[in-house]
């Protein structure tokens, strides 16, 4: 039998969908992953059972009530040994423990990029499922990655199936090694036959209901109106340097290919699978071995067809207002994301209807200077603008 160091792990958003399906593939493997840290924002029952079953050494939450609160209940069950923290500036600390080797970033939105951005430069192995993080500041993201030594793996469904689809140790140079695009696979969404009409009519329930993937309520309605594919669209351009141009989008309504690599010989690899991100988790969790996720063998006798189609950039604008803030450079992609992020939860809170998330994004991009995002200062800088606007739009009703 071979030895093998237990791997430590900080899981950034242990409470969420992905922090879920983190924790259900490292429980299938005792013996390789060993929890260093979790960290939630506001769920401490779940945050609590977490504790009680894999012990780690730190718990982070939102606040100091709800630190005091967990601390207490972890006393009282025992476990008076973990240590309860709280806030933004722990998360940084807990990607940068010393003791840890991985550390998976899956918290929902900017409130990622921080503590990423440390994981990047404290030279850790960076699971990264936070796709904002690239968006806001992709360029100061991957250039940490370069500097620090860590090593990025990619956990969205997509780039992960692109980086299985590459070479194994490719160059930043795509195209030496014979790639010519990549090919982005979209579900289409809960709402993809609908008219312009009934989208205007769309409950946040409608736009959470997604077809194939079971995830949280901002990603579901990014699904829903094609912005998760724009922001993938920047994602991959930062992971795998290659222009816009040479990333397409293609609807495929089955969710079993998961994106694809063209290349130069005529060659198109793909990587397919059930839709169950314990995939891609497993992938980097234990990258470059393969371990067992959970996930039940794909059929394809049962999938029978699968199709594809152009993205329908007319009914779902916030593909091409993606392109057009990437194009824009600097803060272009930050205002896209936080305009993005306040127009959705306003969606969510029954404040605006579905058809005004892009209305509320393409006044921000037109409106907002753009400027350059050498630091996190800078990009922070660019998503407190940008989210103060879209607050001021929607309070106005100017996106009507
Ligand atoms: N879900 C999926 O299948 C996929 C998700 N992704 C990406 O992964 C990320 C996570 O998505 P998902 O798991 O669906 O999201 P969820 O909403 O399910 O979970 C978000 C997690 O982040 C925590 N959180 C929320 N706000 C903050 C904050 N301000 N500070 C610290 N922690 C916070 C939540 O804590 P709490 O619940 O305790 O409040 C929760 O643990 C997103 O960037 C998404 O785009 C990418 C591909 C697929
Ligand atoms: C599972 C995953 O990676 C999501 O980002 C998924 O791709 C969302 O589905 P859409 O293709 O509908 O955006
Ligand atoms: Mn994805």
């Amino acid at each position: 039998m071979t030895y093998r160091q237990l791997a430590r792990l900080t899981i950034l958003g242990s409470t969420g969908s992905i922090g879920l399906n983190t924790l259900d593939v490292v429980r299938r493997h005792p013996e390789r992953y060993r929890i260093a840290a979790l960290c939630a924002h506001t769920q401490i029952d779940r945050l609590f059972e977490q504790c009680l079953e894999f012990r780690p050494d730190f718990a982070v939450v939102r606040d100091d009530e709800l630190a005091a609160e967990l601390a207490t209940r972890l006393a009282a069950a025992g476990c008076a040994g973990i240590r309860v923290e709280y806030g933004a500036e722990a998360l940084t600390r807990m990607a940068g423990l010393k003791e840890v080797d991985s550390v998976m970033v899956a918290i929902v939105g900017a409130a990622g990029l921080p503590p990423a951005l440390a994981a990047a430069q404290a030279g850790k192995r960076v699971l990264l499922a936070n796709k904002e993080s690239l968006v806001m500041a992709g360029a100061l993201f991957m250039r940490t990655v370069r500097e620090s030594g860590a090593v990025l793996l990619p956990v969205d469904s997509e780039h992960n199936a692109i980086f299985q689809s590459l070479p194994r140790d490719y160059s930043s140079n795509l195209s030496a090694h014979g790639v010519v695009s990549l090919l982005l696979t979209a579900s289409g969404g809960p709402f993809r036959g609908m008219d312009q009409a009934a989208l205007a009519r769309v409950t946040p329930e409608q736009a959470c209901a997604h077809p194939k993937w079971a995830m949280g309520r901002k990603i579901s309605v990014d699904s829903a109106t094609l912005m998760n594919k724009g922001l993938e669209v920047i994602e991959a351009h930062w992971l795998f340097n290659i222009p816009p141009e040479k990333i397409e989008v293609v609807v495929h309504p089955q969710s079993i290919i998961h994106s694809l690599v063209r290349y130069v010989d005529g060659s198109v690899l793909a990587e397919l699978g059930n839709p169950d991100m314990r995939t891609p988790i497993a992938h980097a969790l234990a990258y470059p071995e393969r371990i067992d996720s959970g996930v039940t063998a794909l059929d394809l006798f049962s999938v029978g067809a699968l199709s594809f189609e152009r993205p329908d950039v007319e009914r779902f604008p916030c593909l091409g207002l993606a392109y057009r803030a990437l194009k824009l450079g600097g803060s272009g992609p930050a205002i896209l994301n936080a305009a993005n992020e306040v127009a959705v939860a306003a969606f969510l809170d029954r404040r605006i209807s579905f058809n005004a998330i892009p209305a509320i994004i393409a006044a921000a991009l037109d409106t907002l200077p753009v400027k350059a995002v050498d630091t996190l200062a800078d990009a922070l800088a660019a998503d407190a603008q940008a989210r103060g606007f879209a607050e001021q739009v929607i309070t106005e009703r100017r996106y009507a």
